[in-house]
């Protein structure tokens, strides 16, 4: 159910689109610099639009992000999602997603919380927002106790702590919104999208 085949890159943008007539052209931009999948939040009334245009007219492999309702859940699988993450945890979103057979990584905070995802049957979670909870070295605490758990870091990872997130064995991706960065999306910086993408899968390929 967990096994996400997150692209090989271990690196997964979380986009919120304004626009969804962007998509395709940062799909092209990720594309062009090594990124394999990404994380449209629905955050933005053109998610749905965006998810939709991705899954049908580029190679990545596409996840809806801040999914909080079951209701989400059918929307976005109904748009073309392949694996869904929220925030935080909600046996009620991973319920529906197991119902309906879509992959899903919630996010936990706490070793209560990942205890809750356990239960439900989930092996692959969200850390969320990783750099505030310790960062790597809270990811190898929860490890302890929870060695057959993998970890999506999400919440400030950068360029500059990518490396450190992507050492650690119980680490399968992270998430991270500075590769498209709003104010790029909102310039149309696409090369510059492409640029930080060939970084970071620099930094991911070592
Ligand atoms: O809401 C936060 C995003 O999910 C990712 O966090 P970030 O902007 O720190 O990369
Ligand atoms: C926090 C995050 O990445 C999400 O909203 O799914």
């Amino acid at each position: 159910m967990n096994d996400v085949q997150l692209g090989g890159t271990r690196i997964i943008p979380v986009v919120a689109l304004p626009d969804a007539g962007l998509a395709l052209d940062l799909g092209q931009a990720l594309w062009a610099g090594g990124i394999r999948t990404i994380e449209i939040t629905l955050r933005t009334p053109a998610a749905l639009a965006a998810i939709a245009t991705l899954a049908e007219q580029s190679d990545l492999l596409v996840g809806a992000g801040t999914v909080l309702t079951a209701e989400q859940v059918e929307l976005a699988v109904e748009a073309g999602a392949k694996y869904i993450l929220s925030p935080g945890f909600s046996s009620t979103v991973v319920r529906r997603c197991q119902e309906v057979g879509v992959p899903v990584i919630p996010g936990i905070a706490t070793a209560t919380e990942l205890q809750a995802a356990l239960e439900a049957g989930v092996t692959t979670v969200k850390f969320f927002p990783a750099e505030q909870l310790g960062g790597p070295a809270g990811i190898r605490a929860l490890s302890g106790p929870f060695g057959q758990v993998k970890f999506v870091p999400t919440g400030g990872v950068s360029l500059a702590n990518l490396a450190g997130y992507l050492a650690e064995p119980a680490v399968l991706a992270v998430g991270a919104s500075w590769l498209a960065a709003p104010d790029l999306l909102a310039s149309g910086d696409f090369a510059e999208i492409t640029r930080r993408s060939t970084a970071a899968v620099e930094v991911a390929a070592r």
